[in-house]
């Protein structure tokens, strides 16, 4: 059981940030919540839930004298949060994030912190489609990766701190620079997204399919693609835009290999097809046999479902 942080100030309260309030409380991770939003009926909602002992639509309100301080708003508005709470942090306050993006973040970050503040900033590699206060749920990060990113020269002790609440949400916790964090959830997160994305929205824009139709056939693959095209606009905006260089690299590295399937089906090569096809069963084999996926993955949503 890690020591109890004793107050904890949640910075957005949308799907990450109440995920965390629910699951401090169930794990007993901190003495105080202090739950900030910015719009008045979000604040009640979160309060409606009560998810916080104490509620506030002021980011510098909610971080003074919290020890640890954890933002959870769209990766562009980290810098935002950082300017207000920066005057009012207390000595030794850790500051952390949940942004899907690393580097940039902490280019925004670094620069509103006082000297006398930690900041550590993690990323929980886990998530549903769903926004929002009420799409939390308390084991979201569960035998999930969370990782954690601290800049050169990061005190330990913040950094152990930060990692043993991670830790007691019931994440697995891993360290790694900003950039190689960008690079790897560039292919295993922002592609995947842009093409869900984009192939919903081709399929949509297809004169012969009207939507009707798109929904009517939507029943194993191309479903799949539209829960996550379903995922917030804002949040995957600003990952796109704050992500860029990894995002464009890897999509080059995407588009040869979709130009090499497509001579494949073209020139007949059956055995290309055959060999890849073959390789990413046995990925998706091995993924559900390490026990990181089920066959069936729910992805929160019945835990989402009870909530809402
Ligand atoms: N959704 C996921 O699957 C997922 C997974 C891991 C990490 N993340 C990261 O978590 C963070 C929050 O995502 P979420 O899914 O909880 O989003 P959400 O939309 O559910 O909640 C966002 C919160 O930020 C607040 N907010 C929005 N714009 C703001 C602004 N300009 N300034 C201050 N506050 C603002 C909202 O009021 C809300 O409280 C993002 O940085 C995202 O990259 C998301
Ligand atoms: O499961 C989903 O719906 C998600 O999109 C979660 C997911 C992901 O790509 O794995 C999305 C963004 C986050 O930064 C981390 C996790």
């Amino acid at each position: 059981m890690p020591e109890k942080i004793k107050r904890l100030a949640l910075i957005g309260i949308g799907l990450i940030g109440s995920s965390i309030a629910r699951g401090a409380c169930e794990y007993g991770l901190a003495e105080e919540i202090v739950v900030q939003t910015r719009r008045p009926e979000t604040l009640e909602a979160a309060e409606r839930l009560g998810l916080g002992d104490r509620y506030t639509l002021s980011a510098a309100e909610a971080a003074e004298g919290a020890d640890l301080v954890i933002a959870s708003v769209p990766v562009g508005a980290y810098g935002a949060v950082a300017e207000e709470i920066g005057p009012v942090l207390k000595p030794g306050a850790i500051v952390s994030d949940v942004g899907s993006v690393k580097a940039a973040v902490i280019r925004q970050v670094t620069p509103f912190l006082p000297e006398h503040a930690h900041f550590v900033p993690a990323h929980p590699v886990a998530g549903t489609e769903y926004s929002g206060p009420e799409a939390g749920f308390a084991d979201l990060f569960r035998s999930r990766w969370c990782i954690l990113t601290p800049p050169e020269g990061t005190d330990a002790a913040a950094l152990a701190s930060v990692r043993a609440f991670w830790e007691g949400l019931g994440s697995n916790v891993e360290t790694m620079t900003p950039e190689h964090h960008d690079m790897v959830l560039a292919i295993t997160s922002h592609v995947p997204h842009l093409i869900a994305y984009n192939i919903v929205g081709t399929a949509a824009d297809l004169e012969a399919v009207t939507e009707s139709e798109v929904m009517k056939f939507a029943a194993g693959g191309f479903r799949d693609f539209t829960r996550i095209a379903a995922s917030d606009p804002t949040m995957w905006r600003d990952v796109f835009l704050n992500n860029k260089e990894a995002v464009l690299e890897m999509l080059g590295r995407f588009n040869e290999d979709l130009s090499a399937l497509q001579r494949a089906i073209r020139w007949g090569d059956g055995d290309a097809l055959f060999e890849l096809f073959n390789r990413t069963r046995a990925i998706r084999r091995g993924i559900i046999a390490a026990g990181q996926e089920t066959a069936e993955p729910d992805f929160g949503r019945a835990a989402a479902a009870k909530t809402v």
